[in-house]
Parts: C-alpha cells; sequence; structure tokens
C-alpha cells in the first residue's frame, strides 16, 4: 500500500512493526526523503562500507538520472519458465505487502527493482557467471536517486515483530549519513598486466559458418560474439571506473551491478525499453563505423554508413522485429522510415527510435519479454539464430547482451541492453563485443568491429 502523508521514519517504523506483530510476519517498509547533492559515485564508494558487497549503479547520461542502490532490503529471482512473469509476479506479491511512504512519487524513487537477466537462459552455465542467476533482483536497502536536479534517499527495511523502532532508527540513519557524506575521490587507474584475445581466428571461422547458414536461406541475420580477458596488477577499483566511463562514454548507459566479489559493468549506447507511465520507448540500434579523426572525414564516413547495403540490411532487422513485438501491447506506434547517425566517443551507429502508448494492462515485462533478444543481439528470425548461437557460440554471455535496468512501483522504468561490457573480478575481467552477422559480412571486417567495441570498457579499464 502507498501512502503520500508526510510521516517521520521513527513513526513509520512504528507502524510497521505493528503490522508485523499483527500479521505475525515480516514487513517490508520503504521510506522517501528528500536529501541534499550529494555524488552518485562517493554514494557508490561509500556503500562498500555499509553493506555486503551488493552495489548497483545506473545512469542514462542523456538526462542525468541517476540510481545507485547499496544493500538488499529484498531479493527477486525466477526459476519458473518464464522468467520475466516470474520476476513480475515476486514483484507485485512484494508490492501489495509493502508499507511505502513516499510524497514524492518520481520515477525511480520509493521501492524499486534493480537488476536483470541472462542472455540465454537455456544455455548452459560455466563457472564465469556462477554468481548470476538466469535472473536477478534486488529492491536495495538504500536507494539514492538523482531526478531533475533532486535528490531523494529512500530506505527499504524489512521489520520483524520483534524489533525496537528507536534502534533501528538509529542504525538506519547512522548509515544514510555515512551513504551521503562527502567521499573524497582519488580515480585510480588501473593497470593492465596481461591482455588475452579468445580464439580469434576461431572466432573468425564462426563467422564464415554464420555466413553459410544465412546463404542457405536458414536465417538473415546472426549476432556472434567473442570475449578478451585482461589482468590486472591490483585490485579494480569499481568508483574510478565509473567515473571515467561517465567522463568518456557519452549518449550511453552507465551500469554495473555487483554481486559479493564480481561485478559486472559497462556502457551500452543501447536502451531496449523505457516506460514512463503509459508512454513507451525504445531503440533500434545495428550498424556500425569508426569515427572520423577530423569532422570532414567523420561526416564522410557517417554518410558511408548511412547508405552502406550491408548495415541497412543488419539495421533493418532490428526494426522490423521491434515494431511488430510493440504493436502488440501499444497504440500509436511511431517508427520513423529512415535511420540516423548516433554518434559515440569511439563508433557510430544507425539508430532508429520507437515511440509508442502502452495499451493498458501491459508492463515494461510485458515488453522485454517480447523484445529479448533483439536481432541487434540474437539475429532473425529468433529461433533460428539463437539455436545456432546457443550450439556455436564458443562464450557464455552471461548477463551480457541481455536487459539490465529497473522498475519502480509506478509504472516506470528502464531497460538497457548489456551490450560494451565487462564482468570484473577481483584482478581478472572478461569483456564482451559482438557484431550482426549478415549474407555480405566479411569476417575480418566483423573481427575488426567488435575490436572497436572493445575500446569503450578497456580504455577506462588502463588498455
Ligand atoms: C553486439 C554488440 O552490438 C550490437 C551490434 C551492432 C552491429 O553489429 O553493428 C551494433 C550495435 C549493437 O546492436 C556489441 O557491442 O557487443
Ligand atoms: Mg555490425
Amino acid at each position: 500500500m502507498i501512502q503520500t502523508e508526510v510521516k517521520e521514519l521513527e513513526e513509520a517504523l512504528e507502524e510497521a512493526i505493528m503490522i508485523a506483530k499483527d500479521k505475525n510476519e515480516p514487513q517490508l517498509l520503504s521510506y522517501t526523503d528528500k536529501i541534499n547533492e550529494v555524488n552518485p559515485i562517493s554514494f557508490f564508494n561509500k556503500a562498500k562500507d555499509i553493506n555486503d558487497r551488493n552495489r548497483f549503479f545506473w545512469t542514462s547520461s542523456t538526462d542525468s538520472f541517476f540510481l545507485v542502490g547499496a544493500g538488499e532490503a529484498f531479493g527477486l529471482q525466477s526459476t519458473s519458465v518464464n522468467r520475466f512473469e516470474g520476476i513480475e509476479m515476486q514483484w507485485k506479491k512484494m508490492l501489495d505487502k509493502s508499507l511505502i511512504f513516499n510524497s514524492f512519487q518520481q520515477p525511480g524513487t520509493g521501492p524499486i527493482a534493480l537488476g536483470g537477466f541472462s542472455f540465454d537462459p537455456e544455455k548452459e552455465n560455466t563457472e564465469l557467471w556462477e554468481k548470476f542467476g538466469g535472473s536477478q533482483f534486488r529492491v536495495p536497502a538504500y536507494l539514492l536517486t538523482v531526478s531533475n536536479g533532486n535528490y531523494y534517499l529512500t530506505i527499504n527495511v524489512v521489520v520483524h515483530a520483534e524489533d525496537h523502532a528507536k534502534q533501528l532508527y538509529f542504525e538506519l540513519v547512522k548509515n544514510k549519513k555515512s551513504l551521503i557524506k562527502k567521499d573524497k575521490l582519488w580515480p585510480v587507474k588501473s593497470v593492465i598486466s596481461k591482455k588475452a584475445e579468445v580464439n580469434p581466428d576461431q572466432w573468425k571461422e564462426l563467422v564464415l559458418k554464420a555466413m553459410k547458414e544465412i546463404k542457405k536461406g536458414k536465417a538473415d541475420k546472426i549476432v556472434l560474439a567473442r570475449e578478451m580477458i585482461v589482468s590486472f596488477e591490483k585490485d579494480v577499483d569499481l568508483s574510478s571506473i565509473l567515473h571515467d566511463l561517465i567522463e568518456t562514454q557519452t549518449n550511453s548507459y552507465i551500469f554495473a551491478f555487483e554481486n559479493s566479489e564480481d561485478c559486472f559493468i559497462g556502457a551500452s549506447p543501447e536502451q531496449l525499453v523505457r516506460v514512463e507511465g503509459n508512454q513507451l520507448f525504445s531503440s533500434c540500434l545495428a550498424g556500425t563505423a569508426p569515427r572520423g579523426f577530423t569532422s570532414i572525414e567523420d561526416r564522410t564516413i557517417g554518410e558511408e554508413l548511412l547508405t552502406d547495403v550491408k548495415n541497412r540490411q543488419e539495421h533493418k532487422f532490428v526494426v522490423q522485429m521491434i515494431k511488430e513485438s510493440v504493436v502488440e501491447c501499444c497504440e500509436e506506434v511511431r517508427v520513423p522510415n529512415h535511420p540516423v547517425l548516433y554518434p559515440l566517443k569511439n563508433l557510430q551507429h544507425l539508430y532508429t527510435p520507437v515511440q509508442a502508448r502502452l495499451k493498458n494492462n501491459y508492463s515494461i515485462f510485458d515488453i522485454v519479454q517480447r523484445l529479448h533478444p533483439t536481432p541487434a543481439l540474437g539475429g532473425f528470425p529468433q529461433d533460428k539464430s539463437l539455436a545456432f548461437i546457443r550450439e556455436n557460440e564458443q562464450l557464455d554471455r552471461g548477463w551480457y547482451g541481455a536487459p539490465i535496468g529497473w522498475l519502480d512501483a509506478y509504472q516506470n522504468g528502464e531497460f538497457a541492453v548489456a551490450i560494451r561490457s565487462a564482468l570484473i573480478k577481483g584482478r581478472e575481467a572478461s569483456l564482451f563485443a559482438g557484431c550482426g552477422v549478415v549474407k555480405d559480412s566479411d569476417p575480418e571486417a566483423e573481427y575488426q568491429e567488435t575490436n572497436m567495441k572493445f575500446i569503450p570498457m578497456l580504455s577506462v579499464l588502463g588498455g
């Protein structure tokens, strides 16, 4: 139940304890307050002192919206056949039973679920991704929301019948103070001691094999990814990596999902879906070229990309599939007829935005379920390309290429496609990059394209 009245935290805790006693079961309380300005990276950095290592970071740098989560008040994981439905059911059940004090009701405040999915739950899991399941969301114990220049702190806590309101209050306030206290940040550069591409020649042969499948008419597009493993001289400082990603990777979602010693982190330009009330946004991003060194060269490369037959093919399949999927749950679907350029620091893409009005009774998960994986990360048709990837790709994609994001209690949320990313495990990291193979592909050119896609992560990791 959501309440908009203004109550002091201590009173809210007392009320939650009463309910816990009445119902004889633990009660989730969510309490949101406005706070003074705080640096999101500083908050993220401080969070390592107060909780187990399970932080979350999210920013869509285009509208300086930040979410930073610390700790876990409630965890959601689905083992059902339909993991999207499974998570959504758990989320709704949790919300129904929660006591929520949020007089602001701004998107991204109050109880929110932060998390993501693996690319393909049917592909065998390896040790690499052992800490990340097929679906995992968490309601953070402490959440910083930065939106339209306003700062909010939400505390989510499971209260038990035998808890003492004052004692709990002191503990929560102590943690809150420590989290929002200004932290001196000294960006620490990581130093790479070793760098290895995993079987690049074998990967080029796989591109050739995919092209043969396509020429035989078995599929139109198959996206193939590969891995690079880097080792570091000392442990990587995640706050510094986030800081550098924000500084260097404009037009991108900067995200991190930490599971004890492992952290999945990246700077993805690809929006899967955003829902704000009943407004829906999605994006088709596929087709790639480098940036030019001079503005003239840059413009020439961009113009070539816009008319390049092979890249337009890659792009077309994505637009077609996203449009068809969105139409099922939306009205007033608007999709331009031609892509435009989407410039990034190291490369540029073909981009077509999608806008629509979500029909009643559909949620963000209905869209995620229909879209994932789009032909930008799977291929076209979906079943054929996925089967090829599952059988032939030598890599455990884990959460790479899959939806990562958040949703709140008010029908808002956003998911990015987790590309340009790395899984950092202590002094080692796996980087991932893929590309869309179509009938006119060239294995060497696709290899070079994936090299470009490693650069955003590699450069902030010290490579
Ligand atoms: C698969 C990746 O990117 C995707 C593939 C692209 C392409 O092949 O042109 C472009 C953008 C993304 O849709 C990746 O970055 O790993
Ligand atoms: Mg491509």
